[in-house]
């Protein structure tokens, strides 16, 4: 039990952490929006599910974005050819993620507004 507390004790201190980087903070106020306008236009479940979905995709991908951003400047502040590719591969993989969920965000606008 105590290990299982000490779990989600590191996990929420990391989310603590993730709101306090500007570009998660923004990616959640966005999702919180996006809750809003789905509470006002009544979702059905099943928009509820791949609206959810995308939030969490795209949060997660945030976070992990950072934590690979951070990991290149604590090993070096260095300018170099692979730490320029890792951290660009990285914001790509968010890049889709947010494409993927505009996608989806665009689809379920237009079915409520047509
Ligand atoms: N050590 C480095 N070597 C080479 N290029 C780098 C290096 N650090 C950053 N860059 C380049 O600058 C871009 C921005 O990097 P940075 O770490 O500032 O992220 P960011 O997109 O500004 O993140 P955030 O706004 O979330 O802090 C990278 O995608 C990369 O192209």
């Amino acid at each position: 039990m105590k290990w299982f507390k000490g779990r989600f004790k590191y996990a929420f201190s990391g989310l603590r952490y993730a709101i306090c980087d500007k570009s998660i903070a923004l990616q959640m106020l966005f999702g919180l929006l996006v809750i809003l306008f789905g509470l006002l236009l009544g979702f059905t479940v099943q928009e509820w599910f791949w609206i959810l979905l995308c939030i969490v995709l795209v949060v997660v991908g945030e976070i992990i974005n950072s934590c690979i951003e951070q990991l290149v400047d604590y090993i070096s502040l260095e300018h170099t050819k692979q730490a320029k590719q890792i951290k660009d591969m990285a914001a790509g993989a968010v890049f889709l993620l947010s494409l993927f969920s505009a996608f989806i965000g665009f689809v379920i606008l237009i079915q409520k507004i047509i």
